[in-house]
């Protein structure tokens, strides 16, 4: 057969290759068309939690968490219609799963020998926890303001652009309450910027304490802020605008023995059938609030209310 792949094609026997693939760092597990694990070394059997004579004979599925299962098998009948040196997932997650059910994440290099007479997939299996926990952390990072612990504006804007494609699709309502706090300057002025950013913080961790799980809370701007509520029509978001702003106008904040209080103007839009973007219930939502600012602060505005 012509092709790369023969030129570099590794022909071998089990016992010829063993002590080879025992001296690798990486975890190594061989298969054949059928699924079956042919060879494994003892670094494989260490990361999955299983001595060595348990994998070799079994189905590759043992190794394979039950999500990943039928996917994985329809790519290895695949492989061995065209088998070559490749990483496996295609730049996607993979994990492996442990004899005890945990998974473990994985990056995987495959190539094809012939092993004992027969094709075989050859993979080398990496534990990648530390680099995916690693990787996480940085998306998280770039994704979170550090002083109050919300989304930034470029998580906001991806996120309702989600939620507009879900409204789109199914009718799923989504509501924004955008909300600003009044007259920050002249908390600023009067006891300092540690003070101003005081209110930031201690009003953030209030108002995350009325959020559920599925609420996506961000600062899209100096003291301004919004928060997706899925699933939420424009009456239940104004309940909930009209609770946190009553908290925050209630909190004494302190800061080196003095205290002060702030209150919030409060904007609320929903999704309407009219929308042809999640850009015009930002505007909505950012037009009432500024109609909040204009009718005397410290007050929530729906859309309903514009003219
Ligand atoms: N302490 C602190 N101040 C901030 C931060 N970000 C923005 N600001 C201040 O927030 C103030 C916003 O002022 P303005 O836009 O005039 O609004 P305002 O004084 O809140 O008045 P209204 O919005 O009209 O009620 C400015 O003084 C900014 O410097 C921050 O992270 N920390």
């Amino acid at each position: 057969m012509p092709g790369k792949e023969c030129v570099n094609l590794l022909v071998t026997t089990s016992q010829g290759l063993l002590p080879f693939i025992e001296s690798l760092p990486d975890a190594v597990v061989i298969a054949n068309a059928d699924h079956k694990i042919v060879l494994v070394n003892s670094r494989a059997g260490e990361m999955f939690g299983y001595p060595v004579d348990a994998l070799e004979g079994a189905d590759l599925k043992m190794l394979i968490p039950v999500h990943l299962q039928d996917g994985h098998k329809r790519n290895v009948k695949g492989y061995f219609r065209g088998p070559h040196a490749r990483p496996m997932g295609a730049g996607g997650r993979f994990s492996g799963l442990r004899a005890d059910g945990t998974e473990v994440p994985v990056d995987i290099m495959i190539n094809s020998i012939m092993l004992d007479g027969v094709r075989v997939a050859m993979a080398l299996v990496r534990d990648v926890t530390y680099q995916r926990e690693l990787e996480d952390r940085l998306t998280l990072e770039s994704l979170t303001d550090e002083m109050t612990g919300f989304y930034n504006r470029k998580h906001f804007k991806a996120q309702l652009r989600a939620q507009f494609s879900a409204y789109t699709r199914s009718g799923l309502p989504a509501s924004v309450v955008m909300y600003d706090f009044d007259r920050f300057k002249v908390i600023n002025d009067q006891y300092g910027h540690a003070a101003g950013d005081r209110v930031l913080v201690d009003a953030a961790k209030l108002i995350h304490e009325e959020l559920r799980p599925m609420d996506v809370a961000c600062r899209v701007g100096g003291e301004e802020f919004a928060i997706i509520l899925p699933n939420t029509n424009l009456q239940d978001a104004v309940t909930f605008a009209e609770r946190i702003r009553k908290r925050i106008e209630q909190v004494e904040f302190r800061l080196d023995g003095i205290t002060f209080h702030s209150t919030i103007t409060v904007g609320v839009a929903s999704f309407t059938p009219a929308d042809t973007s999640y850009d015009s219930l930002m505007r909505r939502a950012d037009n009432a609030l500024y109609a909040g600012k204009a009718a005397g602060r410290n007050c929530v505005i729906s859309q309903d209310s514009l003219t």
